[in-house]
């Protein structure tokens, strides 16, 4: 049977990179993303962004919604101080068996916990499964729908601290507008746009900051 998309982007990963480079695994999947097939990773423009806050925020627990390929777990963990992990939920097996790979090829397995399940039923486990008290950092990239309801889980399971970094791809395209009212809005975030575009494309995106304030 025909390959999957992101089994083609592993090939060219494994064809184009070098093992344990990170900066290799990137170029290839943008590469192969800008001349083979586009896909929804965060990409370099928005990735270079992502790169910048994780840099200034310094974080030491993190935590990633919608996997994918492991193409922006790959971004964050190799800016990761020593010791530092990160925790990326994805519940589509086959995608989930994909980023393994990538994540594995960039050297950042020991970086990286990748669990698999949908993160309606996970966010409530994280702090017994894993003895985190709250996230200095969240990136939000999954199903755009469930931006909204997955940071009111946050709150409610008390994983934030004021100061925790909230990240939110494609707020602007394929757009997440009760998300952006809502942290935009609400007294206890303090939210900032940082335009772009969509990867790979000239059209208009952007990524949302929001710290929240407690
Ligand atoms: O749709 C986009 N991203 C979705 C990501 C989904 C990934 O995350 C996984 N996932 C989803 N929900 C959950 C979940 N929780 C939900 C249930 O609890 N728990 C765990 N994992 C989850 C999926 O299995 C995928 O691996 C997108 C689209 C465009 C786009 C723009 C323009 C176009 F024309 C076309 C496409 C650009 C982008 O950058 C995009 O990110
Ligand atoms: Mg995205």
């Amino acid at each position: 049977t025909r390959s999957t998309r992101p089994q083609r982007m592993l090939k060219a990963v494994q064809k184009n990179a070098t093992k344990g480079n990170p900066e290799s695994v990137i170029s290839a999947i943008d590469y192969f993303c800008k001349n083979s097939e586009w896909a929804m990773n965060v990409g370099d423009e928005k990735g270079s962004i992502l790169d910048s806050v994780v840099t200034e925020v310094n974080p030491s627990t993190v935590l990633e919604l919608g996997t994918y390929c492991g193409y922006s777990t790959v971004r964050i963990a190799r800016l990761l101080s020593p010791g530092t992990k990160l925790i990326t939920l994805e519940f589509n097996p086959a995608y989930a068996a994909v980023a393994r790979q990538i994540i594995a090829y960039a050297g950042l397995q020991d970086k990286v916990t990748l669990v698999e399940g949908p993160s309606s039923e996970l966010i409530p486990q994280i702090k017994e499964r894993f003895g985190i008290t709250t996230f200095d950092f969240i990136f939000l990239d999954h199903w755009k729908d469930r931006y909204l309801p997955d940071i009111k889980l946050f709150e409610e399971c008390g994983l934030l601290r004021k100061g925790s970094v909230l990240l939110a791809d494609n707020v602007i395209c394929p757009g997440t507008p009760e998300y952006l009212e809502y942290v935009r809005n609400s007294p206890h975030y303090e939210s900032r746009y940082y335009p772009a575009h969509l990867e790979y494309t000239k059209v208009e995106d952007g990524l949302e900051k929001s710290v929240f304030l407690g």
